[in-house]
């Protein structure tokens, strides 16, 4: 067998085009990456003259009508421009071993390609301290000239007075058709800043109404005086937030060379930008939308800050999620988290303030962390049938902490047993059961019961045979009465006294029912096989008429049958009602049939009342 060693093909204009038009999410960036090779070559020149590290001049302030990018680095001699400038993916700023070098912002070697989507050429002049001036034009197309000016460039030109001065780099671009606009002043100011403002060299935009500085500013949370960093800080995190913060958290992790800000939101309202953070490199933005800088259950939290270790995608437009992207996370996460607890212990009134706001977010984060768990529990407020309230509070009352597992249960249960003073906890909503059920991991002693509606089976009492046989007919006329509403009777005794029935719909129950109208809809077979299913028992709920109550024993010796059946219907139609049930087209037929009923009657007894 022979074997060949080959090496790739590249197709150069494939590779121009990939790396210049679709690596970016749009042309914009042209400006950053101009930046950040100019603030590169300042740093590695690693002296400084009287001109700013770099001047931007747009298109309409340049006397040629093109954008120039003037820096005051170290420059380039025709080897540096063969070697880094013309091969692709080639750059000076990563060391021996291939990695980027850590006091500079390139490492990928294709930054500047970005320039051809608002360019068709790049044109390039530059001198290094002791050298001569070199051109380089290059084309989109992957072809570029390379020439030496032995004489300089004209005066005219005002790239020759820059140059003249000191080492340095000047980039030109001529606009291509459609891209012109963000070559102008407007755009290049704005760019400029938003890209640039935290870089610790002088960027300057020269514009018809004089010099604009673009960079130098220092970051909020960088700000000595106490009293400015935190109005500054406020300002910040109104601005990313759209409203007045909650809190505004300083963090810090050393090992990723970062320091900013962790903005809690005052809102619960979720913007687009929630869970985004504004991210800068060593000064320079990477994005106001970087994902994932935070653990996902601090959704609540929006991140400002500035790495010195961080390293981006090769577009720039995310961070590379290596293990120090993930210990970062961690480590912002403890942070916000030990805010959490440091607050819970000393200011109870603002964590109850920040609960209201950001609830389902920490109870997420309470069942993911135990010590916060913990902490958060406690503080917790529950929806139970006695009003809200914590557990602690609730623990005070009773023994037992019960839990309905659904808002349905709950509407059931929580209302037959509110009338009898047991209490129970709506554990319908998102992450309530869990946390109730984790109650016992926090304070061992407590007994935590899951309560189901069949459970108001234990509080009701039978009533005596001979009471059942006594009331036999009159039962009988109940049920005919409310049959139309499908619905079961039964006889019991209950506290209190006060209330006259409850409605009952167990779950095995409920199952059956669902079953049945499944059957009902499915074809034979399935129908069958549904039907194997059904052992027969009634899938109607339960309406508890309370024999300890005198309305419900009167109505069971009434006279008059057409008064009993309308005195059953609002019993019904009470139940409903009190049970919080939802009211199916019959229901609320018969409450309306039964209310008019009623009121009939007793605008007819009434003297007078029967005129009409
Ligand atoms: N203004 C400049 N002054 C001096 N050298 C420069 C300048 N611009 C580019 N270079 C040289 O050209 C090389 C390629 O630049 P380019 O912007 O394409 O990539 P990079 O900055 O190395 O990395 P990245 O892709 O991360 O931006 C650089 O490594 C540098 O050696």
């Amino acid at each position: 067998m022979r074997e060949d060693e080959s090496t790739f093909q590249v197709d150069l204009r494939g590779i121009v085009d990939l790396l210049s038009h679709h690596l970016y999410s749009g042309p914009r960036v042209y400006v950053r990456e101009l930046m950040q090779n100019a603030v590169d070559a300042v740093t590695v020149r690693g002296a400084a003259d009287e001109r700013p590290a770099l001047l931007l001049v747009p298109t309409d302030v340049a006397a040629d009508g093109r954008l120039h990018a003037m820096d005051s680095g170290v420059g380039l001699d025709e080897d540096d421009v063969r070697t880094f400038l013309a091969t692709i993916g080639r750059s000076s700023k990563r060391d021996e071993l291939g990695l980027a070098r850590s006091d500079l912002l390139g490492q990928f070697g294709i930054g500047l390609l970005s320039c051809f989507m608002v360019s068709e050429d790049i044109e390039v002049v530059s001198r290094r301290a002791d050298g001569p001036w070199v051109r380089w034009v290059g084309h989109a197309d992957g072809t570029y000239e390379l020439s030496t000016l032995t004489d300089g460039l004209p005066a005219d030109d005002e790239r020759a007075a820059w140059l003249a001065d000191g080492p340095g780099t000047c980039v030109t671009l001529a606009p291509r058709r459609g891209t012109e606009h963000l070559l102008d002043t407007v755009s290049v100011v704005d760019l400029a800043r938003h890209f640039g403002s935290y870089l610790p060299h002088r960027v300057v935009v020269r514009t018809a109404d004089g010099p604009v500085d673009a960079s130098l500013q220092t970051p909020p949370w960088r700000i000595e005086d106490p009293e400015r960093r935190r109005a500054a800080c406020v300002e910040l995190a109104s601005a990313e937030l759209g409203g007045e913060p909650f809190h505004v958290l300083p963090v810090r992790v050393p090992q990723a060379g970062l320091d900013g800000v962790a903005v809690i939101g005052g809102h619960r309202a979720a913007s687009a930008s929630q869970g985004r953070h504004r991210v800068h490199l060593k000064g320079m933005l990477l994005s106001d939308q970087v994902a994932d800088l935070v653990p996902e259950w601090a959704f609540f939290v929006r991140c400002a800050v500035d790495s010195q270790l961080l390293r981006p995608t090769a577009n720039r437009e995310g961070l590379f999620d290596d293990d120090l992207l993930e210990h970062t996370r961690a480590e912002i996460g403890a942070q916000v988290r030990a805010w959490l607890v440091r607050m819970a212990a000393t200011q109870p009134d603002r964590m109850q303030q920040f609960l209201a706001v950001h609830q389902v977010a920490v109870k997420a984060m309470a069942l993911q962390d135990d010590e916060l768990l913990r902490i958060l529990l406690p503080l917790l407020p529950f929806e139970t049938n006695q009003g809200r309230c914590t557990l602690p509070e609730l623990m005070r009352t009773t023994d037992v902490v019960r839990v309905a597992a659904t808002v349905d249960d709950f509407r059931q249960v929580g209302s037959v047993l509110a009338a009898q003073g047991v209490a129970v906890v709506n554990g319908g909503y998102t992450f309530d059961l869990e946390l109730v059920r984790r109650l016992v991991d926090v304070e061992p002693a407590a007994v935590v019961q899951v309560v189901v509606p069949s459970d108001i089976d234990g509080h009701v009492r039978l009533v005596p045979d001979e009471r059942l046989r006594d009331v036999a007919a009159a039962l009988a006329d109940v049920r005919a009465a409310l049959d139309g509403v499908q619905v079961d009777v039964e006889l019991r005794a209950f506290a209190p006294v006060s209330l006259p029935a409850l409605l009952v719909d167990d779950s095995d129950r409920r199952d059956r029912r669902e079953v049945r109208a499944a059957a009902a809809e499915a074809d034979d077979v399935w129908s069958a096989l549904l039907g194997a299913f059904d052992d027969g028992g009634s899938d109607r709920p339960r309406l508890l008429l309370n024999d300890t109550n005198p309305t419900v024993r009167r109505v069971l010796v009434l006279q008059d049958a057409a008064l009993r059946q309308v005195a059953a219907e609002s019993l019904y139609g009470r139940a409903l009602l009190a049970g919080g049930r939802r009211l199916r087209p019959a229901d609320t037929a018969l409450i309306d049939r039964s209310f008019n009923a009623l009121l009939d009657r007793a605008v007819d007894a009434e003297p007078g009342g029967t005129t009409a």
